[in-house]
């Protein structure tokens, strides 16, 4: 009898490629996309998945739910429901589709507010170089940020409150990577007793006592107190959006739920780039005075306290920097990376007339790194943020140029029905914090290295090579 699993690697027409169990993906990929260009391959990996060419991605983009999902291939890699974490609902989608986007610029003060306090906080005032722990001292910085939007003030300065949503995510990840090592069958026996999930339901009930009365006080708070942004916004949101006759016990778990989620998507995807442009800065310095030309034109005119989302807008600069930062450093396999991770339902015939079957994982190859594609990007193995600043009229905020757009030659942000909804809010935070550190200190990296030091590769992802998984750290220096 074939196994379940056999089958599933056993797809007619669909060769397949085995590599490494886990780790660094890159050369079995590099092969098999220079063997099947044009057709999709099953890599064998960690999580089978099936890697269709990125033209199909366009054919693909707005197919429903039904048959091909954004939360299906998170149900899997993250094993959201033995996880009782990371599911996306519909009222949170709506909320960061539609709401989040309304409130961006009303929330400018709060957030240049936030960065300054928790920027001063975390980061050295000393005038000689000092070490950095980049990736913890940074997220702290968004999490004070997001926290600020999504519950407001003054708990977003909780420090229970924030080391639970920064950690939580951490431990859906880990635990759900650790959980993946066994059979499928064994798993649901498995999950209550692992170390991951005893830290994962600690995370879960610190945040649920943090949030709860927040919760609360919103849900019984008359229509004008409730007009408050300061009580947290995301909570005041769901609660308009939940339907009210289900049980208030009900709503409120929903909410801590979604809390959870959003922490998981707004904390860490700003963070990662921030890291990574922050190294890259620390390893390309000839492009710091360019970009802190363009951040003291903004100070001559404002104080940062003043910026706005426009003042944002005008840093082109850090925009291109930005976007080549995040093309050159993707959150997925780097150099050939993968992105638009999804899970099929139901059998999908490609345009390439192969038939990928239900119930299968499947992802692109970002094809910023495929030439063949796109032959007008010269040099692609350069970091070169100026290739971005070639032409900047183009309004629409997808165009290719730009940090925060969605187009085919750039899935940072995914693509699609599902691209992700909070990118224009995500990517100002970036470009803020990094103008702040900018106009503030000075950054190089540590331990006198030189050149850009290479990422770490772990299953699908792309980690910065920073502590734990690495050893790079950057020092800074507060300007005089
Ligand atoms: C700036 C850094 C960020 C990065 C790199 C990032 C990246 C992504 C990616 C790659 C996806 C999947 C898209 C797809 O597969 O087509 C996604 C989805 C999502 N992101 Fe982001 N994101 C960031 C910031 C944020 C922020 C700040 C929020 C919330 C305010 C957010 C909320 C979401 C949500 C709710 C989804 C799920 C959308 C859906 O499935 O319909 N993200 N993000």
């Amino acid at each position: 009898m074939v196994s379940r699993k056999a089958r599933k690697f056993n797809i007619p027409g669909i060769p397949v490629i085995t590599g490494p169990r886990f780790g660094d993906f890159r050369i079995s990929l590099k092969e098999a996309q220079e063997k099947y260009p044009d057709q999709p391959f099953m890599a064998a990996f960690f999580d089978p998945t099936v890697i269709i060419p990125s033209h199909c991605v366009e054919e693909l983009r707005n197919i429903p739910d039904t048959h091909v999902s954004a939360t299906g291939n998170m149900a899997t890699r993250f094993s959201t429901a033995l996880a009782g974490s990371g599911d996306l609902s519909k009222e949170l989608a709506a909320c960061v589709k539609y709401d989040v986007p309304r409130a961006v610029d009303s929330f400018f003060p709060y957030l240049q507010e936030e960065i300054k306090h928790s920027g001063n906080q975390v980061l050295p005032c000393s005038e000689t170089w000092t070490r950095i722990e980049v990736q913890q001292d940074l997220v702290q910085i968004v999490g004070h940020v997001i926290g600020r939007f999504v519950v407001g003030a003054p708990l977003n300065r909780s420090q229970d409150w924030l080391k639970a949503s920064i950690d939580h995510a951490i431990s859906v990840i880990m635990f759900s990577f650790w959980l993946r090592q066994f059979p499928e069958f064994l798993r649901h026996y498995i999950a209550p007793i692992m170390p991951y999930k005893r830290k994962l339901e600690q995370s879960k009930q610190v945040i649920k006592a943090s949030v709860q009365p927040l919760i609360e006080k919103q849900r019984t708070a008359n229509t004008s107190s409730k007009a408050s942004s300061e009580s947290g916004r995301l909570v005041q949101w769901l609660l308009e959006r939940y339907d009210q006759s289900e049980s208030p016990q009900f709503i409120q778990s929903q909410i801590i739920k979604d809390h959870n989620t959003l922490c998981f998507a707004a904390i860490h995807g700003p963070n990662v780039l921030l890291v990574q442009a922050l190294i890259d800065l620390a390893s390309y310095p000839q492009y710091i005075t360019l970009l802190r030309e363009e951040i003291d034109r903004e100070l001559s005119q404002n104080p940062f306290e003043e910026w706005t989302n426009e003042t944002i807008d005008r840093l082109e600069f850090m925009d291109a920097f930005c976007k080549e930062s995040s093309r050159m450093n993707p959150q997925s396999v780097s150099k050939l990376p993968l992105a638009w991770f999804r899970k099929t339902h139901q059998p999908i015939t490609l345009s390439t007339g192969h038939v990928i079957p239900e119930d299968t994982l499947i992802a692109a190859m970002n094809p910023l790194f495929t030439l063949k594609d796109f032959p007008e990007m010269e040099d692609p193995e350069k970091f070169h943020p100026e290739r971005w600043m070639k032409d900047r009229s183009n309004p629409h905020p997808d165009a290719n140029f730009r940090f925060g757009s969605t187009t085919l030659d750039s899935l940072t942000f995914g693509y699609g029905r599902h691209a992700c909804p909070g990118r224009s809010f995500g990517t100002a935070i970036v470009k803020d914090v990094l103008a702040y550190i900018l106009s503030r200190w000075d950054v190089r990296l540590g331990g006198g290295q030189t050149g850009r030091p290479d990422n770490i590769y772990m299953d699908f992802q792309t980690m910065p090579p920073v502590p734990p998984l690495g050893n790079v750290y950057l020092e800074l220096k507060a300007r005089s």
